[in-house]
């Protein structure tokens, strides 16, 4: 059977996590470049509804109500879908919340569900006979089955009761021993109107594409069946949330294009480069092998006569701005280690707007931003500088940027996302991002080779600069130039560090004298009870349809004076050894809680990871149970890890997480691109963990920064939705910030290939004090007792057990 043709469809995003997944129903029928042109996702609050009519409607063919948090009978939640439901000028589908709303359009009422469910497979049978959407031609050859499975995400219904006579039930949920059957898909009889309440669009949901065709057929018969329809205008595609061009086959780079297929990429003032194209390379990616060199040497040793002496600096310069060592530590997964000392840092504070320039000869200087995000202008300078390199990426860590990006950028990454009033004058003082640029830098290989790179530059300075003519802010570059910052090592520079690399892994002999030393004990900064109470809070808001999983966090300190992070790290590196295993040393920050600030990483998760063919990969860990310890019975531990693996609840935590960041990636990559090539498999390190692959191929039109911000926060550590998740957690938790935690942390290379971790298990130190945030998905299946002891267990798997909480 011939599919539709395409009309152009607008998706109506009521800040959902999953509405961007409707993007991959169309992309299993049509080619991205068509899709591109004739469907857009744009926020429920883009326009008011009489801009709606005047400007949008007459340009459309059809809508999509997506799902949403809150309620369709609240008008903040559904702003104008219930005069669109009503005015029905062309045909709509709803979608959750969108499907709720049609029932309050014509006079439903709407109630909890007898069934909350959240990341569930439900099954679904259709009424007999079909009626509606299911009463289609495509719905008939898409399966032989009556019944279909799908998945649900929601707390609320229409009140079967209520249903008035003008809509009519087209499917139900098939009861079982827990749940009672549900009213999942309503018509209206007359209207071309049809709502589902479960989620076509999710990974392990069925037959989504056949409710698609199924929908824009009808949509097709209700325009009188045209040849084709025609693209969007570009006024309705420039006003979309997130705008992705089509992945170019003949680029396998990580270089921003200069050609922009689509009009803008971002909300706020676009920020790519627009003279990229025209630039002289100026940058050259160095690397030498070192073969047998170094090769027995422990890397601590090195790291201790490299990194601490700042040997190979820049006319012996004693004091480094900062230590890095990226220490990736697992017995199963290949990974490297990188040494470096960054030859300046940049940290960004989100109250007061102030970018400062760090660097170890010089007193600190400052740009306040006035309208553009620290990420919009990091990202401009970072794709500047990706620009000006002349030749293709490469796999690793090239040199460039190494840093982290704080949970709190989430107030300039997140869309909608609105500010509590800071009222402290502790905020001003904040790091709530850091990034070191690292031009030198050692690496040893998994196999154990030692290899030197850095990033050449050209005698004649080729960067030009990358400012925006509409922006009064200063550029990256042109900022750090007017402050005689150069990027790129001499000829002689590399020649210096090659020769002090290779004089210290020929004479690093003694073993390090530095002792670990063990972690002081751990306190919760709220107790256990307090903690189980906010966990009713969540439940409570999921109830309400506020929320489908909350995840929830607090933190424990410990103080140590004449604490040595370094030796604190040496202790961690062996006792939880993962991943992400990372060292991050930057002695001459200050933060409100005190002076010099180390970060002690032993992350298993992976936020995102960029490569040189601009595959991006996430891999969201949701699901966690304690091990048995060596020395026990092994196969107690094989149990529990497979009991995690088939258990109902975890399943969905984690389901629940792959959808949204599907979601997320389908901002940032081509849609036909995103797929899971892994669903729910079990890793087994520190702690028995549910883990995730999701993958998909960065659009031609976004640079690894603006990729990262997209996707920013991690998802894992918000829940879904992710925006009215993040904002309802603001005010549910105990501590007032998160910080470093729950954020990211790894490297930006030069030419964009990035990973980076989510910034879990891990301990930040600030003068004496420490910290270590924890926490975990709660959902309306949580039992308070289970989720307490599953944060002491996180908390445990990294300083060790806590007794009595
Ligand atoms: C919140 C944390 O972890 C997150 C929550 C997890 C869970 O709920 O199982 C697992 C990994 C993280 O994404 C943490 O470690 O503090
Ligand atoms: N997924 C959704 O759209 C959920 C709709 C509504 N907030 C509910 O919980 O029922």
């Amino acid at each position: 059977m011939e599919r539709p043709v395409l009309p152009r469809t607008l998706i109506l995003d009521y800040y959902d996590s999953y509405t961007n997944n409707l993007l991959c129903l169309f992309t299993q029928l049509y080619g991205d470049a068509e899709v591109l042109q004739k469907v857009v996702v744009i926020k429920a609050d883009k326009y008011s509804w009489s801009e709606f009519q005047q400007q949008v409607l007459p340009n459309i063919d059809c809508v999509i109500l997506s799902p949403g948090p809150g309620r369709p009978d609240n008008p903040s939640d559904i702003a104008f879908g219930l005069d669109l439901l009503r005015l029905h000028p062309i045909p709509i589908l709803g979608v959750c919340l969108g499907h709720q709303a049609i029932g309050v359009a014509f006079g439903a009422q709407i109630i909890n569900t007898p069934a909350i469910t959240h990341g569930h497979v439900v099954l679904i049978k259709p009424a007999e006979p079909k009626i509606g959407l299911f009463d289609s031609p495509f719905w008939q050859t898409s399966g032989n089955q009556d019944e279909f499975e799908v998945v649900v995400y929601n707390s609320l219904t229409i009140d079967p009761a209520t249903i008035p006579n003008e809509l009519e039930v087209t499917a139900r949920s098939v009861p079982t021993l827990d749940r009672p059957s549900t009213v999942q898909g309503v018509r209206h009889r007359e209207y071309p109107i049809w709502g589902v309440q479960y989620h076509p669009e999710s990974i392990s949901s069925t037959r989504g594409s056949a409710l698609l065709q199924s929908f824009l057929s009808e949509v097709n018969k209700y325009h009188s069946s045209p040849p084709s329809f025609p693209p969007l205008s570009s006024h309705i595609i420039s006003s979309c949330a997130y705008r992705v061009s089509a992945a170019s086959r003949s680029r396998p780079s990580t270089r921003p294009s200069s050609a922009l297929p689509t009009p803008p990429v971002t909300p706020s003032p676009s920020r790519t480069p627009s003279r990229i194209g025209q630039r002289r390379s100026g940058l050259r990616l160095l690397e030498k092998r070192l073969g047998e060199l170094g090769k027995g040497l422990r890397t601590q040793d090195v790291y201790e006569s490299l990194v601490q002496k700042r040997r190979g600096s820049r006319k012996g310069k004693e004091k480094a701005t900062g230590q890095v060592w990226l220490d990736g530590q697992t017995p199963t997964r290949a990974t490297t280690t990188s040494l470096a000392n960054p030859e300046f840092l940049l940290t960004y504070c989100l109250a007061s707007r102030k970018v400062t320039l760090h660097r170890s000869d010089l007193p600190p200087s400052h740009l306040i931003l006035s309208e553009i995000t620290f990420w919009d202008w990091f990202s401009a300078g970072s794709q500047a500088l990706t620009a000006a390199l002349g030749e293709s990426s490469k796999e690793g860590w090239r040199g460039g940027w190494v840093g982290y990006f704080g949970y709190e950028m989430k107030a300039e990454s997140l869309q909608g996302y609105k500010r509590p009033p800071r009222v402290d004058a502790q905020a001003a003082e904040e790091v709530d991002a850091c990034w070191g640029w690292v031009d030198r830098l050692t690496e040893r290989t998994d196999a154990g080779e030692w290899i030197v790179r850095g990033v050449l530059r050209h005698p004649s300075d080729p960067l030009n600069s990358d400012t925006d003519e509409d922006s009064e802010d200063i550029s990256m570059i042109d900022w750090l130039r007017s402050h005689d910052v150069t990027f790129g090592v001499t000829s002689n520079e590399w020649d210096e560090y090659l020769q002090d690399v290779e004089m210290v892994l020929g004479s690093v002999s003694p073993a390090s004298t530095i002792p670990a030393t063990s972690f002081p004990p751990f306190r919760p900064n709220a107790t256990g009870s307090d903690y189980r109470e906010r966990i009713d809070a969540c439940r409570e808001a999921i109830r309400q349809g506020e929320s489908y999983e909350l995840t929830l966090t607090t933190k424990f300190s410990a103080s140590s004076p004449n604490l040595n992070p370094y030796s604190l790290y040496l202790r961690l590196r062996t006792f939880n050894p993962a991943y992400y295993s990372t060292y991050l040393h930057f002695p001459s920050l200050t933060t409100p809680r005190g002076s010099g600030l180390s970060i002690l990483s032993s992350s298993p998760e992976r936020f995102l990871k960029i490569d040189k063919s601009r595959r991006v990969e996430m891999m969201p860990i949701k699901g966690t149970r304690a091990r048995i310890k060596p020395g026990q019975c092994r196969k107690v531990d094989a149990q529990i890890g497979e009991e995690l693996r088939t258990d109902h609840k975890e399943r969905a935590e984690n389901l629940m997480i792959v959808d949204l960041i599907r979601s997320d990636l389908l901002s940032c990559c081509t849609p036909s691109t995103v797929s899971v090539p892994k669903l729910i498999a079990l890793e087994s390190y520190g702690v028995h963990n549910l883990v995730t692959t999701v993958q998909g191929t960065l659009a031609e039109n976004v640079g690894s920064v603006e990729c990262v911000r997209r996707c920013f926060p991690p998802g894992s550590m918000t829940g879904a939705p992710k925006l009215r998740s993040v904002q309802m957690l603001d005010d549910f938790e105990a501590e007032k910030r998160r910080g470093i935690y729950s954020g990211c942390l790894g490297y930006i290379s030069i030419d964009g290939v990035s990973d980076l971790s989510v910034v879990i298990r891990s301990i930040v130190a600030e003068g004496e004090q420490l910290s270590i945030g924890a926490g975990g998905a709660i959902t309306w299946l949580s039992d308070r007792d289970k989720e307490w002891d599953e944060v002491l267990t996180k908390v445990g798997s990294v300083v060790g057990k806590l007794e009595g909480y």
